[in-house]
């Protein structure tokens, strides 16, 4: 018997992802007790600018982490794409369940894809990574940024404020509105953000009872893209403020297994773009490897410009 307190944000799509886990955890464990504890967070309290401009790492998860640390609650469910390489001390993410659809999506006005999008169209998003890809695909499109809960980003292109929105399609798919999608990008028109689609149940590392139920519940090949995903993002230093995607696919088992990796950083103002593929058998390796050769032909430049550019930010 026992009462685990689960720290979580109070969005919909945040309460969604922790009510699924508790759950599942339930099931695992019927005779403890879950209790939730919403905190919101810095993340969700500024909405009015874009999440490069505010700064600073892990805006939707440090101060979870801190109720954490402070024994506030006893585990957290966050989503692993907002989830800074570098954890608060004494904390693990011990639990990784089967990742969602990582792509994603194009929501718009008037149904279509983003080739049928008229010249000039209006889209909506939230990052300098989509901003990036999706000015490759289409250099004629005007795109600006985009904040909000998903409800508010998906309104304003029903609104017509946006001609469309870029959005990931796991948000939409926890909620629930899959049927308002109307284009699901592929992963090498518009490389998705290191995690993307994964929940990442985090606890304090000496809390084995719970440690030990998280590994056993999680999934293994998501585990392992995961690991050469942030691998990958931590080699990078990467921050909000340079545009990054990572995705990792696992196939075969045991000494069989491969993990082939395809990294994209892109000029802070999204203007260049430099794209890599690699594989490998162990998830680490292949992340530091495809980090260091895009540093290599100079992905440096870039991400040394944005953190010049954040230190004379006044924050
Ligand atoms: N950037 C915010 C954010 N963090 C996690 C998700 C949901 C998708 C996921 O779990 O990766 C979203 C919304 C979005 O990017 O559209």
């Amino acid at each position: 018997m026992r009462t685990v307190r689960v720290a979580t944000r109070t969005s919909q799509l945040a309460m969604t992802q922790t009510q699924w886990v508790v759950n599942e955890l339930r099931a695992l464990r019927e005779d403890w007790t879950f209790e939730l504890v919403p905190i919101r967070t810095k993340g969700d309290r500024i909405l009015d600018l874009t999440l490069s401009k505010i700064g600073g790492k892990g805006l939707f998860v440090s101060e979870i982490e801190e109720a954490l640390r402070l024994g506030q609650a006893d585990l957290a469910v966050h989503s692993m794409k907002d989830v800074p390489y570098e954890l608060a001390a004494g904390l693990v993410i011990a639990g990784i369940p089967m990742r969602e659809d990582a792509r994603d999506v194009v929501v718009s006005r008037a149904g279509c894809s983003l080739a049928e999008l008229p010249n000039g169209a209006r889209v909506g998003t939230s990052s300098l990574r989509r901003m990036a890809q999706l000015r490759r695909a289409r250099p004629d499109l005007r795109i600006e940024p985009l904040r909000g809960n998903i409800d508010t980003r998906l309104r304003r292109a029903e609104q017509g404020d946006f001609d469309a929105v870029v959005l990931a399609a796991a948000g939409l798919h926890r909620m629930g509105w899959q049927q308002r999608i109307h284009e699901y990008l592929p992963v090498d028109v518009c490389v998705p953000a290191v995690g993307q689609g994964v929940l990442a149940v985090e606890c304090r590392e000496d809390d084995e009872t719970l440690v030990n139920m998280l590994n056993r519940w999680s999934h293994p090949l998501t585990v392992t893209a995961v690991a050469a995903e942030r691998a990958f993002l931590r080699r990078l230093q990467g921050s909000c403020q340079v545009p990054i995607a990572g995705y990792a696919t696992v196939s075969g088992e045991g000494l069989d297994q491969v993990i082939r990796l395809t990294g994209v950083v892109a000029h802070p103002a999204g203007s260049e773009l430099l794209r890599l593929e690699a594989d490998g058998h162990d998830p680490q390796a292949v992340g530091v490897k495809v980090a260091e050769e895009l540093l290599a032909r100079g992905a440096d430049r870039w991400i040394q410009m944005a953190l010049e550019e954040g230190q004379t930010d006044a924050r």
